[in-house]
């Protein structure tokens, strides 16, 4: 096995994404020491039976105190809270890096409670599911997915580099772009379609008189689809949202916008208008698939390879 990248890593929060980075780590050996810290015992009691770390504490100061590389592995709200608990007691040099689906945010609520002898990386894994908690995670989740690490500017090249190669060990291919860009890219491949998500089986459970029969039992389709990605943490896409709140108005006003314009071609019987665009669609799935970064039936997020551009010759 070749040298861990890191003495001691301490991954606070242990749910879908920390108890993947644990598994993972374990199984290449990343790091010589792993410390899990969350906040409920029974979970830090669940973490401790799945073998997921060294060592295992309640207390986020005493997890970070000995180590060279933090990840929070939280939901975005919760950055700031734990910042602040943390910060004082972080060993100087260490790298702090996070997980979280929003980056602007997260940066703004961590970056003024670290000292300066921190390095601060932030980086987001593409890569989930939607189950969360220690039972959820599993060693491959990263493998070929893309990695997104967003440093403020200034940032110590090694520490980015100890990040870039931390996931890359993981399985991920990762790309580094400012953390303005990754949130605007990211509401619209990832926050608006969990919100639509939400909001048609919402639009569903409130049409009572179908709840309980058609919608469950007709729900083979596209509606199905739906319902997985709306099961998904309320705690982390509450915070998504509220945490990429001006991206997600943007890419939602232009959402509507051509919403009201597919409804007009409805009303208007415009049938070339409807063609036109669903042949557009259909041509832009093809070419994802022809490149290689979708498997041809449902995924579900879960097969390894999938969502991203596969390495040349595969
Ligand atoms: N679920 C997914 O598919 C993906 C999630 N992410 C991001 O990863 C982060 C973690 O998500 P998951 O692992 O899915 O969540 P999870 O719900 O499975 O785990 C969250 C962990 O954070 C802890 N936690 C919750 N609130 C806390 C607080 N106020 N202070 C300290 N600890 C707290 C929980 O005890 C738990 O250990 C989120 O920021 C999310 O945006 C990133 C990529 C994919
Ligand atoms: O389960 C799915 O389809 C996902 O989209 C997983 C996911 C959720 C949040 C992220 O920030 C990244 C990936």
């Amino acid at each position: 096995m070749p040298e861990p990248l890191v003495d001691t890593l301490a991954l606070i929060g242990i749910g879908l994404i920390g108890s993947s980075i644990a598994r993972v780590v374990k199984r290449e050996g990343l790091a010589r020491h792993i410390v899990v810290q969350t906040r409920r015992p029974e979970t830090l009691a669940r973490a401790e039976e799945l073998g997921l770390g060294d060592r295992y504490t309640t207390d986020p100061t005493e997890a970070v105190r000995d180590a060279d590389l933090v990840i929070a592995c939280i939901p975005v709200g919760a950055s700031e809270q734990v910042a602040r608990a943390v910060g004082p007691a972080l060993k100087p040099g260490a790298v702090v890096s996070d997980v979280g689906s929003t980056k602007a945010s997260v940066i703004a609520q961590v970056a003024p409670h670290l000292p300066d002898s921190i390095h601060f990386v932030p980086a987001h894994p593409i890569a989930g599911t939607e189950h969360s908690g220690p039972d959820a995670g599993f060693a491959d989740l990263f493998r070929n997915r893309w990695c997104i690490v967003t440093p403020p500017p200034g940032t110590d090249t090694a520490a980015i580099d100890l990040v870039r190669r931390f996931w890359e060990a993981c399985g991920a291919d990762t790309e580094v772009m400012t953390p303005e860009h990754h949130d605007m890219v990211l509401a619209i491949t990832s926050h608006v379609p969990h919100l639509i998500a939400y909001n048609i089986v919402g639009t569903a459970a409130h049409l009572e008189q179908v709840t309980e029969s058609e919608v469950m039992k007709y729900s083979a389709g596209g509606f199905r689809d739906f319902t997985r990605i709306a099961a998904s943490d309320p705690t982390m896409w509450r915070d998504v949202f509220l945490h990429n709140r001006e991206a997600v108005l943007e890419m939602l006003a232009r959402f509507s916008e051509d919403l009201s314009a597919l409804q007009r071609a409805i009303r208007f019987g415009d049938g070339d208008a409807l063609f036109d665009l669903f042949t557009k669609t259909r041509a832009i799935r093809r070419g994802i698939i022809e490149a290689g970064q979708e498997t041809e039936a449902p995924d579900f997020g879960r097969t390894p390879g999938a969502g991203k551009p596969a390495e040349p010759g595969e």
